[in-house]
């Protein structure tokens, strides 16, 4: 059978799924700012949006780079495909690590030089997101910081997302917005919890190749509690900030996605300790954080057609 064009080739290996969280991440953050009135600069926008996109694949590239040299895909076979366990392309001999590396490094200098120009309009404050973001995805997975391996992995991944939410609205801002630091925190909190709980499935080989992310650190039943604290905490933010009147009150509606998490909390509390059970939680997890996302976004442009 003939492989799929090259191109193809590389839009799997940076795992186009996941690639949905950062355009909604990016939109929550554009929103935030036209919802304060920030009259919208679109092809700044459109920037934002096709920059965001290619650092996450470029984080997801540099952590499939990782794990090959670490050498936790290779011996997962507990993995359920394509939440959990990377993308494979190495192990599937698609490509090399040494591809992949030079794949990574192409799309750093696309970023960065784009995101030098969206700094000279919007301001320098941008180039303290940007870096700080991109400090974290390389940090994530090289093998000598190995955030991902010290249970540090989860809180880089929130604090990676919220810089998303936070650098969209600056873009289109000029400066920081408190409403984006405030509103970026509870869907960077969901997106740590697709990470989290796409753990239970991976954690015995990461555990067998001292990959110890914070399921493996606490054991399943612990981090099945935990990931119920996640999505309470989420959802707990974001209504006490709505309720002290910070966030509008469209936004209300966000709250909605607690319905998905907590399907997925108790499905997670019922296997914790038979992790192949858990795709329809892995599921439900995503459409939660998503759909968290999109209502937040929402919310702020109906106050936008409300003016
Ligand atoms: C030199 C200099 C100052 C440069 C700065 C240039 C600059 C301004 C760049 C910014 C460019 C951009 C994107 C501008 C637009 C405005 C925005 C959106 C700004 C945000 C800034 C930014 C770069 C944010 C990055 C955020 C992200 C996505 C960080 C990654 C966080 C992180 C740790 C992710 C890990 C995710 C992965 C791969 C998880 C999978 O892990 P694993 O457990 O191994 O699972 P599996 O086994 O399944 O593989």
């Amino acid at each position: 059978m003939s492989s799929p064009p090259l191109a193809l080739r590389w839009l799997a290996a940076s795992r186009p799924g996941f690639l949905v969280v950062t355009l909604v991440a990016t939109l929550v953050g554009i929103g935030s700012a036209l919802a304060c009135g920030v009259a919208p600069r679109w092809p700044e926008a459109l920037a934002t949006v096709v920059l965001a996109l290619l650092t996450h694949a470029a984080v997801n590239l540099h952590n499939d780079w990782g794990d090959a040299l670490i050498g936790s895909d290779a011996v997962n076979t507990d993995r359920i495909g394509p939440f959990t366990g990377g993308s494979r392309v190495v192990q599937d001999g698609v490509f090399t690590p040494g591809q992949l590396k030079t794949a990574v490094q192409m799309l750093a200098i696309v970023v960065v030089g784009g995101g030098l120009v969206l700094a000279a309009r919007a301001g320098p404050g941008l180039l303290l997101v940007g870096l700080a973001g991109l400090l974290l995805g390389w940090a994530y997975s090289q093998p000598r910081l190995a955030l991902m391996s010290r249970g540090w992995g989860e809180p880089a991944v929130a604090a990676g997302w919220w810089l998303v939410v936070v650098g969209a609205d600056f873009v289109q801002r000029h400066a920081f917005g408190e409403i984006a630091m405030i509103a970026g925190v509870s869907p960077a909190l969901l997106i740590a919890a697709v990470l989290w709980i796409a753990e239970f499935p991976d954690a015995r080989a990461d555990a067998a190749v001292g990959k110890c992310t914070l399921v493996v650190r606490l054991g399943p039943v612990a981090a099945a509690w935990g990931f119920l604290l996640l999505m309470l905490a989420a959802h707990g933010w974001l209504l006490f900030w709505w309720w002290r009147l910070w966030l509008p009150g469209t936004a209300v509606q966000a709250l909605l996605s607690l319905a998905p998490g907590l399907a997925a909390a108790v499905l997670l509390l019922r296997h914790a300790r038979d992790p192949a059970r858990l795709r329809p939680a892995i599921v439900l997890t995503l459409v939660c954080a998503i759909a968290h996302g999109l209502l937040l976004a929402g919310a702020f442009l109906q106050v936008l057609m409300l003016r």
